[in-house]
């Protein structure tokens, strides 16, 4: 019984959880990626902000700064596993450490499961998929050099537990999210490493701005209409915002889900009960 450790042991005195330790998010440029960077920031954490340019993350790296936590930015298209390897080792370089990654980074593909082709699915594949693959086995790899546990938290969606209409095989890369979240937390738990993932609903980003457009375009629905048709069925009557999305993700990065790991939860407002 001496190994057990109390709840509170490992918590910091400055009531900031994760107070230096360094965190990457993928995606980090806008939506929801943005919001978690600076939330973990505000948690304490020193961050890696990785977009496809640095410009992208150029402003956000600003903002984060001025919470009190380093930053730095990467260039990175997560469908390339030698740019994502790339970038957690920039993160631990030029942050002197590694503990935290969001694989966040996604794209969303309006088509029904008739009509998608071939060049949008494995366009989707690559950068949903094998960008989350890539980025568990990049973190994994520098958790396991540095001799310490960590975190790995994936992005997947309501559409990762329900297939949506005209969003398949978008819903499909995110059930394969959680697939991959289970495995690598079963494989990687005797290491310390946690792996989880967070299920959002209907977050008011750019993406879905997009998601919006694309089904106006194809069904004759005005626009704004799809959006507003899926925000009236959420109980608790309003769109997500990235910073209900990055206070699941906080806990996720911090020491009060130490005991949790392969799970993918749904913070969504009270779209799905499961
Ligand atoms: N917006 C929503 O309602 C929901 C979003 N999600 C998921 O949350 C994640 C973030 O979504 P949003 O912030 O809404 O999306 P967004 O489209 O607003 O932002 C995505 C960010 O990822 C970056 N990105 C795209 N492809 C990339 C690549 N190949 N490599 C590196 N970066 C890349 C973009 O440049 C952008 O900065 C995605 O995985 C999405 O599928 C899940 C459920 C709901
Ligand atoms: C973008 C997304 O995951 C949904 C289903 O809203």
């Amino acid at each position: 019984m001496d190994d057990v450790k109390e709840r509170g042991d490992d918590m910091s005195t400055t009531g900031r959880p994760i107070e230096g330790k360094v965190a990457l998010v993928t995606g980090a440029g806008r939506g929801i990626g943005r919001g978690i960077a600076l939330r973990l920031a505000r948690d304490g954490a020193d961050l890696c902000l990785v977009d496809l340019s640095l410009d992208a993350v150029a402003g956000v790296s600003q903002e984060v700064v001025e919470l009190g936590v380093k930053a730095t930015t990467f260039a990175a298209d997560v469908s390339d596993r030698d740019q994502v390897f790339a970038a957690v080792d920039h993160a631990a370089s030029a942050l002197g450490g590694f503990d935290i990654m969001v694989n966040n980074a996604g794209i969303a593909l309006v088509e029904s499961v008739a009509d998608s082709t071939p060049e949008q699915v494995n366009k989707l594949w690559a950068i949903n998929v094998n960008g989350t693959l890539w980025g568990i086995q990049a973190a994994a790899a520098k958790l396991i050099e540095l001799g310490h546990g960590g975190k790995i938290i994936n992005a997947s969606s309501i559409a990762g537990h329900d297939g949506f209409p005209m969003l398949g095989v978008y819903s499909a890369s995110k059930f394969a999210v959680r697939a991959l979240t289970q495995a690598a937390a079963r494989e990687l738990a005797d290491r310390q490493i946690t792996v989880n993932a967070y299920c959002p609903g209907v977050v008011g980003t750019d993406m879905w701005v997009e998601i919006d457009k694309r089904f106006a375009a194809l069904t004759g629905a005005a626009e704004g209409e799809t959006y507003d048709k899926f925000v009236s069925g959420i109980a608790l009557g309003r769109a997500e915002t990235p910073d209900d999305v990055a206070g699941f993700v906080s806990y996720l990065a911090g020491p009060d889900s130490d005991y949790m790991t392969g799970q993918a939860g749904l913070i969504d407002g009270g779209i799905l009960f499961r």
